[in-house]
C-alpha cells in the first residue's frame, strides 16, 4: 500500500517524486557528501523516526534558549557554564558570543513512520523555509539527493569488524583518581562527583552510522537514541541515553528526571530481574536522592512549590538498573511559559554526570580526568519540532551511553557517581558495563 505522503510539493521538492522515496541512508549520506549537519533521533517509546538537516556547515553556537529558537536540534558539551551563569533573566537573543551550544536549524526536515512490516518508512519530507538564502544550499541539496535515490550509491552496511584499542594504564588510572574522589569526600570536600574514562574501538571499515542507529532503536525502545553529524569537527556522535533532563510537550507540560545508582538488570546466571525486586544499597539510594534534591533546589530557586514528585522507581535502561524520580510541571497552570529554558540552564550539569555542591565537583573533574569530555555528558535533542501539527516540543535528554565516532575510530564515554562509600574497583566494573550499552549493539554490525 502506498503510504500517505506530506512531501513539500514546492519545485525544489516536486522533483524527488519522480526519482522514488528517499531512505533515511540517501538523506544521511547527501548531508553528509554535502558537509551539511545532520540529526537522526528517535524519542523514548516511539516509533517514529526523525531527521534534520541544517545547511549551517560551521554551526550556530547559541544559549539553550527554548523560547527563542526555531526548529531543530540542540547539542551541548558538558563545560558549558555559559549556560548556566545567567539563571533568572533571559537573554533577548538566543545567539551569544560566549556560548557553547551547538544548534542545528530544521532546514530539512524528515519523518520516518513505522509500516506494518516493522519498518521505517518516510511519511514527510519538508522544505522548512524556503528564502533566497536557502535556495542555493537547498537546490544543491535536492540535485545530490535525486542522484543518490538513482545511482543508489547509498552505503549499504558493509560487514565490519571491531576491535578495542588496548589502554594498560586506564583502569589504573581511574582507581586511582576515584581512591582520591573518596577521600576528599571523607575530608567533608565535597558530597559527590562523577568521574568518567574512554575506551577506544577501532573498526576495520567506516560503520553506517544510519544502521548503528536503528539497531540501537530496535534494542533499547526505552532510550532516547540519536546520531548526531557534525561535519566542522568531523565528528558523528551516537548515543542511546535513558536520562530526560527537560521537556516541554505541546500541552506545557515540563518533566525532569532525576537518575542514578546502577546494577546490571540481569542475575549472573543471564536470568533478567524484575525491576520492582530491586535490591538498592544505602549508597545507590543516598546517591539518587543526592540528584532529586538538586532538582527539588532549582525549583526553590524560581519559588516554584507545584511540581508532581514520582519516585524513587526501579527503571531498566537496556542491560542496566536505575533508580529514577520523575518531576512534572504544568506550566500553564503555573503561568510559567518559559520553565522550560530557565530550568535547563539551573541544571545543567547536574549532579548525575558532575556532583555536589555543583561547582567544587566541576573542578575536581577538570583537575583529574585525563581527557576532554566535549559532547560527552552534556545534552541533546530535538527543540520546537511539530511533528503532527500539534505544536511544538522540546525534549533534551542528557548525552550519556555514547559515543564519538570520527572515521573508523570510536570513542566511548562511561562514568560513575562517586560517594565516601564508593569501592573503587566496583566503580570500574560499572563504568564497563556502562560501555556495553553501545558495545554489545557494535558488536552485531
Ligand atoms: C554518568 C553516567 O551515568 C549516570 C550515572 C549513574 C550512576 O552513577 O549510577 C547512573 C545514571 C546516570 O545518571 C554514564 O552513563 O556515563
Amino acid at each position: 500500500m502506498q503510504p500517505d505522503y506530506f512531501i513539500n510539493t514546492s519545485s525544489t521538492t516536486e522533483p524527488i517524486r519522480q526519482t522514488g522515496w528517499p531512505s533515511a541512508i540517501n538523506l544521511w549520506e547527501t548531508a553528509h557528501s554535502l558537509g551539511f549537519p545532520a540529526a537522526l533521533w528517535r524519542l523514548p517509546n516511539q516509533q517514529d523516526k526523525h531527521m534534520i538537516v541544517s545547511f549551517d556547515e560551521v554551526l550556530p553556537r547559541v544559549s539553550a534558549d527554548l523560547d527563542e529558537l526555531p526548529a531543530g536540534f540542540l547539542i551541548s558539551p558538558f563545560d558549558n557554564l555559559a549556560n548556566t551563569a545567567s539563571t533568572n533573566t533571559l537573554s533577548q537573543t538566543a545567539l551569544d558570543s560566549s556560548a557553547r551550544t551547538l544548534f542545528l536549524r530544521a532546514d530539512i526536515q524528515a519523518l520516518f513512520s513505522e509500516t506494518n512490516q516493522n519498518q521505517s518508512e518516510l511519511s514527510r519530507l519538508d522544505q522548512t523555509d524556503n528564502t533566497a538564502a536557502n535556495n542555493a544550499s537547498a537546490e544543491q541539496f535536492w540535485q545530490t539527493l535525486r542522484s543518490q535515490i538513482t545511482s543508489q550509491t547509498a552505503k549499504q552496511s558493509a560487514q565490519t569488524a571491531v576491535m578495542t584499542l588496548p589502554d594498560p594504564d586506564a583502569q589504573v588510572e581511574y582507581v586511582r583518581n576515584v581512591a582520591v574522589a573518596v577521600k576528599a569526600m571523607q575530608r567533608g570536600d565535597f558530597r559527590k562527583v562523577v568521574l568518567s574514562r574512554t575506551k577506544r574501538v577501532q573498526f576495520t571499515d567506516a560503520p553506517n552510522a544510519v544502521d548503528l542507529f536503528n539497531k540501537l532503536c530496535t534494542a533499547y525502545p526505552t532510550a532516547f537514541v540519536s546520531a548526531v553529524s557534525i561535519p566542522e569537527k568531523g565528528q558523528i556522535w551516537i548515543s542511546a541515553t535513558p536520562e530526560r533532563l527537560v521537556s516541554i510537550n505541546s500541552a506545557g507540560i515540563f518533566q525532569t528526571t532525576s537518575l542514578a545508582g546502577t546494577q546490571s538488570a540481569f542475575d549472573p546466571d543471564g536470568t533478567p530481574k524484575r525491576p520492582p525486586e530491586a535490591m538498592w544499597s544505602q549508597k545507590e539510594i543516598e546517591e539518587q536522592a543526592l540528584v532529586s534534591r538538586y532538582i527539588i533546589e532549582c525549583f526553590k530557586k524560581i519559588r516554584l512549590r507545584e511540581y508532581l514528585e514520582e519516585g524513587p522507581k526501579t527503571l531498566i535502561a537496556g542491560n542496566l538498573m536505575h533508580l529514577s524520580t520523575c518531576f512534572t510541571v504544568d506550566t500553564h497552570a503555573v503561568r510559567y511559559p518559559q520553565l522550560g529554558t530557565v530550568m535547563l540552564r539551573l541544571l545543567h550539569p547536574t549532579s548525575a554526570v558532575c556532583g555536589m555542591p555543583r561547582d567544587v565537583a566541576f573542578t575536581f573533574i577538570g583537575q583529574h580526568e585525563t581527557h576532554d569530555r566535549e559532547l560527552y555528558s552534556g545534552f541533546l535533542g530535538p527543540v520546537n519540532i511539530n511533528t503532527n501539527n500539534e505544536g511544538a516540543e522540546s525534549s533534551l535528554f542528557v548525552h550519556i551511553r555514547c559515543m564519538k565516532l570520527e572515521g573508523k575510530l570510536a570513542t566511548l564515554y562511561a562514568g560513575a557517581g562517586l560517594t565516601e562509600d564508593s569501592v573503587p574497583e566496583r566503580e570500574w566494573q560499572e563504568t564497563e558495563m556502562k560501555c556495553q550499552t553501545l558495545l554489545s549493539v557494535i558488536n552485531t554490525l
